[in-house]
């Protein structure tokens, strides 16, 4: 599948790397206001593509995005150190506004997947002005918090991070919920399957990885100005259940009907991806305090895309 990227700066390039190695595209475009900026990205990826797997990739403008089946939006700008994504909000929403119609202009059916953030406003904003169905405008979400979670998890327990669905939910950011009452590892449940290992999930092993997966992007932005291989190989991994029409479940973000007692809202719930988009959701089993951190979320993440009036 030939797949677009709109923004080729570290999100859109890291993401494009991680499709060429991996080979789950035969073509990739990307595009960018800053057009030297996308000749460089694709010319660098390209070199990586005789190791590898053999992927086209090249710079364009809208026009070569014409037979896209999914299109990653990446464009925008990211947190400074110490900023909230919910910040960016005004300065991307009007990317975001710009770019979608460029693309649907050449691409009139395409499976929409966002990155720019906050992601979950962002999605809600692509999702209503391209008027396409909620299902084919999917949003990375709490894609890489859950990879985070799993990936905490894993070093705490030593076991790979491969055999943990644990799902972090509700916004990317600042108000998501680690639905640890739901999570499992191996074969049993995540708390007695740790405590069978020996490495039990004490109240401050628990604080700790709260602590750790929330605040990720602030300290690695501390540290290195962005965070990009975690989405790009998250966004790899949900352009991979598209392309292969896997069902996988991942943590992503759609415009959804209802949840958790809000209705009309955007954010991430495990939900199954295959090539048509998101088919189902699946809600995990949530203790009452997850239930209602969950709501806090949704509400939040409501009330500020009805404030947009889109
Ligand atoms: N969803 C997630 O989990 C994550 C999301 N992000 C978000 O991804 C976005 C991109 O981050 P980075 O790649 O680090 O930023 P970046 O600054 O490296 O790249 C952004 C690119 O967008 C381009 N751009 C801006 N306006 C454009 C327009 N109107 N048309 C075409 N291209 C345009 C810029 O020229 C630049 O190359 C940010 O909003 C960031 O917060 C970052 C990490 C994780
Ligand atoms: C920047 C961002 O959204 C993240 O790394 O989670």
């Amino acid at each position: 599948m030939k797949i677009g990227i709109v923004g080729a700066g570290m999100v859109g390039s890291s993401a494009g790397f991680a499709l060429a190695i991996a080979g789950y595209a035969n073509e990739i475009v990307f595009v960018d206001k800053n057009e030297a900026l996308a000749v460089a990205q694709a010319e660098d990826i390209s070199h990586a593509v005789p190791f590898m797997s053999a992927t086209r990739v090249r710079a364009g403008g809208y026009a070569d995005l014409a037979g896209a089946g999914i299109v990653v939006l990446s464009a925008g700008v990211g947190q400074r150190p110490g900023e909230g994504r919910l910040e960016l909000l005004e300065r991307n929403a009007v990317v975001i506004r710009s770019i979608v119609s460029e693309i649907l202009a050449v691409v009139p059916d395409p499976i929409l997947l966002v990155a720019a953030n906050p992601v979950d406003i962002i999605t809600h904003i692509a999702a209503k002005i391209s008027g396409l169905p909620p299902h084919r405008v999917i949003g990375s979400g709490t894609i890489l918090d859950t990879a985070r979670f799993r990936s905490l998890l894993a070093r705490h327990i030593e076991i790979s991070p491969q055999s943990i669905p644990a799902f972090v939910i509700g916004e990317h950011g600042d108000s998501e919920v680690l639905a640890w009452s739901g999570a499992v590892a191996g074969s049993a449940d995540l708390i007695s399957f740790a405590a069978q290992l020996g490495k039990p999930i004490t109240e401050d092993v628990r604080k700790a990885i709260d602590h750790d997966v929330r605040n990720a992007a602030y300290k690695i932005i501390e540290g290195k100005g962005a965070t990009y291989y975690g989405i790009g190989a998250g966004i790899a991994r949900i352009v991979r259940a598209i392309t292969r029409d896997e069902g996988s479940v991942l943590s992503v973000a759609i415009h959804t009907d209802h949840v958790a007692g809000v209705d009309n809202v955007t954010l991430s719930l495990p939900r199954v991806v295959g090539a048509r988009g998101v088919t189902a959701d699946l809600l995990p089993d949530l203790e009452p305090s997850e239930q209602q951190a969950l709501t806090r979320s949704a509400q939040m993440l409501k009330e500020l895309s009805d404030s947009l009036h889109i």
